[in-house]
C-alpha cells in the first residue's frame, strides 16, 4: 500500500510515530465498529486529506490483519470501503469543491453530499444509516478540538455517534510532512498561500506567506507548507468574535470591598503560589508581595494571594476558583520536570483540557537544555491543549505560558520575576495582555489613639466612602496605629482623610505618606 510504504521508508522519526499512533486509533475504531457503521467526514481540506489517506492505509492494514492473508482480501487500497460525507455549501471555495469531487473519483469513494447544516445533516444521515462512529480531521489547536479526545462522543444536543479523531495530536508541521512525504494531491489553494480553509467569506491567503517583489506591487504567496510557525495557520481566517484581549472573564464578587472599588474601572488579579515547602514553613514565599506591588503599580487590585500544595487537584481547584473571579490569575512554583512540578497540569485540569505536546515550546526547551529533552518523553513540552498562548520576548530564554486569563510565571526569585514582569509589560503594549490602569493614590496617617477609640468613626467613614479602601494596621501593640486610604481619586481620599481628622481633636493624626 503506497502510503504505508512511503511513511515506513522515510527517515522522519517524528512523522512515523504520529502515523503509527493514528493508524492504531483507526484500527481500534475498525475493531470496535463494523465498517458499514463508520463514516468519514471529508471536506477537501488539508487535515481531511491526511485523514483520507490514513484511513486508506488503516483499512488496508486492518483487512490484511483480519484475513491474516497478507493482503488477499484487501485490494491494495484501490476501493475505499468507508462511507464518506461531504457537507457541500454554496460558500465553499470552488477549488475545495472540485478537489473533493476529484478525490472521490480518484480513490473510488462513495460520497454522500449533504446540503444541510452539520447538525440537521447528521440527524438525517443517522436516521437513514446505521452509522455509529465518524472520523474527523480535527487537530489540537482547532477551536472545536478543546476538550476532545481521540474518541469523543458527540456533544449533548447532537445526534449520538462517536467522533474519532486520529490526528488530534498532529501539528501543522506533521500534516505537511505527511502530505509531502506520501506525495498525495491536495487542494490547489494551499499552494497559493491559504493555510486553513473556511468559507469564501472568512478566508484569505495567510499574510505571513506574502512576498512582494521590489519591482512590482503584485502580491504573491508562498505555499502553505512553508509557514514556519504552525500556530499561525489560522491567520488568514477572519475572527468571528474576537475575544477580549486581556482575557477578562468577569469581575464578579471579590468581596464587598473589591465590588465597591470595582464601581470604577478596576481590574483584579489573584496570585497562586505552588509549594509544599512554603506550607511546611521550610521556605518563605518572597514573590507574592513583589508581584502585589507590581500589579498595584499598574493600577490593578490584587484580591488574594494563596499558597497551594504541589498536587494537581489542589492547583486545579484553586485555578478554577480564581480564574472566574478575577480578571487575571498569576501562578508560579511547581514548574519543571520534577515529580512535584504539577502546576501546568493543574492549570489544564482547571480548564478541562488535556496536556498535549507543543512543538514550538519543545523547540525553545531544546535550545535551552539541549537534545536531552527531545522526543516523545519530554513532559516539559506538554502544555494545556488548545488554550495555550506562548508569550515571546527576546529577553526570555523560554516564552511565558498563558492559558486564557492565567499566566504561568517561571520565576524562582525576585530578579527573575523583575525580568519576566518587564517583558510582560512590554508585550502588553503591543498585544494588550495586561491592561495598564489608572494608578492608585494613597495616604497614610499615624495616631496614638487606641483601636477602640478609632473603630466606630472609622467604620462609619468606610460606609461613607465605599469607593475607597480604608484600612488600619499597627507594627506593634505599643506603637502608633496607621490608617491607610487607597483609591484612584485623590479628591475622594482627601475628603475622607479630612472627615476622619475632624472627628477627633486637632493633631490626633499625623500624615506619614
Ligand atoms: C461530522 C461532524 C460532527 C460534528 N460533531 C459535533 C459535535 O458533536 N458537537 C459540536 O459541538 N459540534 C460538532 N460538529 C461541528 C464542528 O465541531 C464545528 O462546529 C464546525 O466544524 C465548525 O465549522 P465552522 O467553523 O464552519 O462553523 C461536527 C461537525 C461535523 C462535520
Ligand atoms: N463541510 C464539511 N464536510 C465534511 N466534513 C467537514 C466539513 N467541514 C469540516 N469537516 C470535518 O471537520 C474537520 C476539521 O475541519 P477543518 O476546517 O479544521 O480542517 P480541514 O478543512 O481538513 O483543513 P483546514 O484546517 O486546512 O481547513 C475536517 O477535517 C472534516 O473532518
Ligand atoms: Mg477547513
Amino acid at each position: 500500500m503506497e502510503i504505508d510504504k512511503a511513511i515506513r521508508e522515510c527517515d522522519d522519526r517524528r512523522l512515523k510515530t504520529k502515523y503509527n499512533n493514528a493508524i492504531y486509533v483507526i484500527k481500534r475504531a475498525l475493531a470496535l465498529y463494523p465498517v458499514q457503521e463508520v463514516a468519514l467526514s471529508f471536506n477537501g481540506g488539508k487535515d481531511s486529506t491526511v485523514l483520507l489517506h490514513l484511513l486508506r492505509a488503516g483499512c488496508f492494514l486492518h483487512q490484511a490483519e483480519e484475513f491474516n492473508s497478507g493482503g488477499d482480501a484487501a485490494d491494495g487500497g484501490k476501493t475505499f470501503p468507508i462511507r464518506t460525507i461531504y457537507f457541500e455549501s454554496p460558500s465553499a471555495f470552488p477549488e475545495i469543491n472540485s478537489f473533493t469531487y476529484e478525490a472521490a473519483s480518484i480513490y473510488d469513494i462513495q460520497m454522500d453530499i449533504i446540503r444541510l447544516d452539520f447538525k440537521s445533516g447528521l440527524e438525517a444521515l443517522l436516521k437513514a444509516n446505521p452509522i455509529r462512529a465518524i472520523f474527523l480531521g480535527v487537530r489540537i489547536g482547532d477551536p472545536t478540538a478543546v476538550g476532545q479526545e481521540q474518541f469523543s462522543p458527540s456533544s449533548p444536543g447532537w445526534p449520538p455517534f462517536m467522533r474519532v479523531n486520529p490526528i488530534l495530536d498532529w501539528s501543522y508541521r506533521d500534516v505537511w510532512a505527511f502530505l509531502l512525504v506520501s506525495k498525495v494531491r491536495y487542494c490547489s489553494l494551499y499552494d497559493q498561500g491559504y493555510t486553513s480553509i473556511g468559507s469564501i467569506h472568512d478566508t484569505v491567503p495567510n499574510a505571513l506567506l506574502c512576498t512582494r517583489n521590489s519591482d512590482s506591487s503584485e502580491e504573491k504567496f508562498k505555499p502553505a507548507y512553508l509557514l514556519a510557525d504552525g500556530r499561525l495557520e489560522r491567520a488568514g481566517r477572519a475572527k468571528k468574535n474576537s475575544s477580549t484581549v486581556c482575557g477578562k472573564l468577569s469581575s464578579t464578587s471579590n468581596g464587598l470591598k473589591m465590588e465597591n472599588l470595582n464601581s470604577g474601572s478596576m481590574l483584579t488579579a489573584s496570585i497562586i503560589t505552588v509549594g509544599d515547602e512554603i506550607l511546611f514553613g521550610t521556605v518563605e514565599d518572597k514573590l507574592g508581595s513583589v508581584l502585589c506591588k507590581k500589579l498595584h503599580s499598574i493600577g490593578w487590585a490584587v484580591s488574594r494571594v494563596t499558597v497551594t500544595r504541589n498536587d494537581i487537584d489542589s492547583v486545579a481547584e484553586e485555578v478554577e476558583r480564581l480564574k472566574s473571579r478575577d480578571d487575571m490569575v498569576f501562578i508560579y512554583g511547581g514548574i519543571g520536570p520534577l515529580h512535584s512540578d504539577v502546576t501546568v497540569a493543574g492549570v489544564a485540569k482547571a480548564f478541562g483540557v488535556r496536556m498535549a505536546p507543543d512543538e514550538e515550546f519543545e523547540e525553545h526547551l531544546r535550545h535551552l537544555i539541549g537534545e536531552k529533552c527531545s522526543g516523545d518523553k519530554n513532559e516539559m513540552a506538554l502544555l494545556p491543549e488548545g488554550i495555550t498562548e506562548l508569550l515571546h520576548h527576546e529577553q526570555l530564554p523560554v516564552p511565558l505560558i498563558k492559558c486564557h486569563n492565567v499566566i504561568i510565571l517561571t520565576a524562582t526569585n525576585a530578579v527573575e520575576l523583575d525580568r519576566q514582569w518587564d517583558c510582560l509589560i512590554e508585550l502588553a503594549k503591543s498585544n494588550g495582555i495586561l491592561e495598564q490602569m489608572d494608578p492608585f493614590v494613597s495616604k497614610c496617617f499615624a495616631t496614638t489613639l487606641s483601636d477602640v477609640e478609632v473603630a466606630q468613626p472609622l467604620s462609619k467613614l468606610c460606609a461613607q466612602f465605599p469607593d475607597l479602601y480604608i484600612g488600619g494596621y499597627r507594627e506593634s501593640r505599643e506603637g502608633p496605629l496607621i490608617i491607610t486610604f487607597e483609591g484612584k481619586d485623590l479628591s475622594r481620599i482627601e475628603a475622607a482623610s479630612q472627615s476622619l481628622c475632624q472627628k477627633f481633636h486637632p493633631g490626633a493624626f499625623s500624615k506619614i505618606k
